[in-house]
């Protein structure tokens, strides 16, 4: 079953003005999609970056590896390592860690391997759970995650805006968390942090306790604190938070918050590739890790790792950006057959508009905070053609071309510099 022609379509859909520690997202986010027809017409879908370098390094993989056997994943990777081996793409927020080589052969990997995957899954019949050694869950529980926003971006047309409003304040936060999961039914909530000082932010967390009692709370500054303010913020927050996600920057940091927070860390920015997994484990610097299989080179390396954080005691949960359908399925079906899976999954699925994607609705729902496992063959779902030229248009009508937070944020408020570390 060969790869005859890969086509890899850049698409944009609306973000809201959501902070970070970096900056605000800007009006549209990018996501790159890719379809791999194969000799006998099937045709299988991934999903990934859509920065224009990060395009440049999809394209000339797909041409290194078509005509290669969907079924020959490993021969796959090697050749998608030898055209892009050495390069390292770097994504110029760094909320996702440092840059290696090693992480950017993985990400190419990953987008054609989730679509090889799909073919696979739709040749045979079988959900993609199925290829992956099947399902152990039914459904994959999500938690609500949460951004400090404003009302709209500056100057936007009234029907590029969301009616989420502004949240600044822990109100606004919570009122936030309480639209999200009525909505969802979310039974867990994170909030993305480092964008005020920590004591305003320990106030959200400790008003979102105060609303809902039972939930289990995570806080995420992307490494805006120093080791002494993390140690701070862990203390107040004891009993408070299930795991406190990135506080501050590197293993090393990491190791010595670790020693004393009394609650675990998580991470997606400094365990990120291969590499950091020994120091990562020997130093103990993490308790959960974040998963994503768009950087940890798809679904089944991804299951390697979660393997590995089974036999060194280490949590697993699930990393996201701003994202369409595919990458969602792509991660249900993964989750629904990953035994070692500890948390909820992150997901910015509530950011985007419910009618706008590039798949066919339907196929993917959230009942009680949690995705049900698509049963069709491959990821579940089937692509529609006519939303994936609407996005591709918007994609060329935006002007964007990188995910680039602080810069617009320096457009915005000229000076400003991003947190990491801030406080
Ligand atoms: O957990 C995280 O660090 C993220 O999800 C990184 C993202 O890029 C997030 O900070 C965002 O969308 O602004
Ligand atoms: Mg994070």
């Amino acid at each position: 079953m060969k790869i005859r022609q890969i086509t890899v379509t850049p698409v944009a859909f609306h973000d809201p003005a959501l902070l970070n520690a970096v900056g605000v997202h800007e009006p549209y986010a990018l996501r790159s999609i890719i379809q791999l027809h194969c000799d006998d017409g099937v045709v299988g879908l991934g999903e990934s970056y859509g920065d224009d370098a990060f395009l440049a390094l999809l394209g000339a993989a797909a041409e290194a590896i078509t005509g290669l056997d969907v079924f020959h994943l490993g021969l796959i990777e090697q050749a998608v390592a030898r055209v892009i081996g050495g390069g390292a793409f770097a994504d110029s927020h760094g909320l996702t860690g440092g840059s290696s080589s090693s992480k950017t052969v993985l990400s190419v990997f990953s987008a054609f391997e989730v679509a090889c995957l799909d073919a696979q899954g739709k040749s045979v019949g079988r959900p993609v759970a199925d290829l992956l050694g099947g399902a152990v869950r039914d459904r994959v529980p999500f938690s609500a995650y949460l951004f400090y926003k404003w009302d709209g971006h500056p100057g936007a047309a009234p029907e590029d805006g969301d009616d989420w409003g502004a949240a600044l304040d822990p109100d606004g936060i919570v009122r936030q968390a309480r639209r999200m999961i009525d909505r969802y039914g979310f039974g867990a909530v994170k909030l993305k942090g480092g964008v005020f000082p920590p004591e305003q932010e320990i106030e959200a967390v400790l008003a979102l306790r105060a609303a809902f009692p039972d939930l289990p709370l995570r806080l995420d500054p992307n490494a805006a604190w120093t080791v002494p303010t993390s140690l701070k913020v862990a203390e107040a927050l004891d009993g408070v938070l299930e795991y406190l996600e990135d506080p501050t920057a590197g293993i090393e940091g990491m190791a010595e918050v670790a020693r004393q927070a009394p609650m675990p860390l998580a991470t997606n920015m400094c365990v990120v590739a291969p590499e950091h997994l020994a120091p990562g484990l020997r130093q103990r610097a993490i308790g959960v890790l974040l998963s994503d299989h768009h950087y940890w080179g798809g679904l089944r390396h991804s299951q390697q790792v979660s393997a590995l954080c089974a036999n060194f005691d280490v949590g697993l949960s699930m990393h996201s950006n701003s994202h369409l359908g595919i990458s969602l399925a792509a991660m249900v079906q993964l989750a629904a057959a990953t035994q070692h899976l500890t948390y909820a999954c992150d997901t910015h699925w509530p950011w985007k508009r419910e009618d706008e994607d590039v798949i066919v609705p339907g196929a993917l729902s959230f009942v009680d905070g949690a995705v049900p496992v698509p049963q069709g063959p491959g990821l579940g779902v089937e692509l529609d053609e006519d939303a994936l030229a609407r996005l591709h248009r918007l994609y060329l009508d935006c002007g964007l071309r990188q995910r680039d937070d602080t810069g617009y944020m320096q457009r915005l408020h000229p000076g400003y510099t991003p947190n990491t570390p801030g406080w």
